[in-house]
């Protein structure tokens, strides 16, 4: 996909005012700024940001816009990928949980400068953040499957709608989480990259009763 192709993508698929593409637009710009002082993305990605960036979060949302009621929870939010994104282009109010104080700074300071009322952040560790049901959890190159959902079981019930952007080894991590989560699992294919995958699933831990209890 082109950086033109990007827009265009999204545009077809959001309903972009101009406010909207204008908020996106100085996003990348305070993404990019504020790359002189942290590593955000990779620095190969820089002439790709919106192809490799931004849809590749919007994305997320074409799944998660069918979940319940709810926050949308994103994990490791780092440079607010998927989360300011998907606080550009939806009104659900959207926690990012970021535990490197530069990026907590970054993604605070974003939120005031794009105005998004409604995005907020946990500076902390996800492991740490009090107990909820997100009506979406998201987690970009945050942490394989399993630790993944083990870290953010209790920010869930079953209502809750994962949405997890995977690599090529998206299959395997599922293979990974069958002993310990039960659910329903789908693989989308990510409209960005060939190889990569959309892993979107309610999924639940079984309570395992202790034996010799009634
Ligand atoms: C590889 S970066 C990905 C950032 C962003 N989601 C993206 O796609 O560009 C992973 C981020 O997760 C954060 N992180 C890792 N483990 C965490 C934890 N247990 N709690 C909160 N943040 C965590 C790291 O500080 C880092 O910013």
């Amino acid at each position: 996909m082109t950086e033109e192709e990007a827009r265009v993508w999204l545009s077809a698929h959001f309903d972009v005012s101009r406010e909207t593409m204008a908020r996106l637009e100085r996003f990348v710009e305070i993404l990019l700024a504020a790359m002189d002082e942290q590593n955000l993305i990779a620095e190969s990605t820089r002439p790709h940001i919106w192809a490799r960036h931004i849809v590749d979060s919007a994305q997320l949302l074409t799944h998660g816009n069918s979940a319940g009621e709810g926050a949308w929870v994103d994990l490791g939010s780092g440079a607010g990928l998927p989360g300011i994104v998907v606080a550009c282009l939806s009104e659900r109010p959207v926690l990012m949980v970021e535990s490197r104080r530069k990026r907590i700074d970054f993604l605070n300071e974003a939120i005031a400068l794009l105005n998004l009322p409604h995005a907020s952040v946990f500076g902390g560790r996800v492991e740490l953040v009090p107990p909820r049901a997100a009506g979406v959890i998201s987690a970009r190159a945050y942490a394989p499957l399993p630790r993944l959902l083990e870290s953010a079981a209790h920010l869930s019930d079953k209502n809750t709608l994962w949405v997890l952007p995977k690599g090529r080894n998206a299959q395997n991590e599922l293979e990974a989480t069958r002993p310990s989560w039960q659910g329903v699992f789908h693989v989308e294919p990510s409209v960005t990259d060939a190889d990569s995958a959309i892993i979107v699933a309610h999924a639940v831990k079984p309570v395992v009763r202790k034996k010799g209890r009634a």
